[in-house]
C-alpha cells in the first residue's frame, strides 16, 4: 500500500474489487480496508464492484449480491455499487455519489489532489 502524504486530504474512499475475482474481494476486505481504516478513520467509503456487466454473463460466476451487501454493511461503507468500464454502467452515478460524499466530509478547505 502506498502512503498518502496528506491523510487530511482524503474525503472519500472507493474500495474497488472485481465481482468475479474472489481474491480481489478477500484482499480488499482483509488487507486494504483495515489499513485504510487505521489511516483514515471516519472517512466515508463506498464498496465498488468492478466489471459489473459480468453479472449478466452466463459463463461468469460473480460473487453474490447478498454477500457484497453484507460486506458493505460490515465495513461501514455508505453504499455498495456495481459499475462497468466496458459498458459505462453506473459510472456517472458512482462518481456523483462519491463527490457528494466527499463534499459532505469536507468540513475544512482541502487539497484537490486525487489518489488512485
Ligand atoms: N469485463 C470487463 N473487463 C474490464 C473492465 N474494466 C477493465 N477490464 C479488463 O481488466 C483488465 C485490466 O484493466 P485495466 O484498466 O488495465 O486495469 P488496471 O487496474 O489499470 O491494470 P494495470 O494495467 O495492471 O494497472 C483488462 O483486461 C481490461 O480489459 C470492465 O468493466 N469489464
Amino acid at each position: 500500500m502506498f502512503p498518502i502524504d496528506e491523510p487530511e486530504a482524503v474525503n472519500v474512499i472507493l474500495y474497488c474489487f472485481c465481482i468475479t475475482d474472489e481474491n480481489s474481494f478477500v484482499n480488499l476486505v482483509g488487507e486494504w480496508v483495515p489499513n485504510m481504516e487505521k489511516k483514515h478513520k471516519g472517512v466515508p467509503s463506498i464498496l465498488v464492484g468492478l466489471q459489473g456487466e459480468l453479472r449478466s454473463c452466463s459463463t461468469s460466476k460473480p460473487i453474490g449480491i447478498d454477500v457484497l451487501l453484507n460486506a458493505a454493511h460490515k465495513i461501514g461503507a455508505k453504499e455498495y455499487l456495481e459499475c462497468s468500464a466496458t459498458t459505462g454502467y453506473n459510472i456517472n452515478h458512482l462518481f456523483d455519489f462519491a463527490f457528494a460524499l466527499a463534499l459532505e466530509n469536507a468540513t475544512t478547505p482541502r487539497s484537490t489532489k486525487f489518489h488512485v
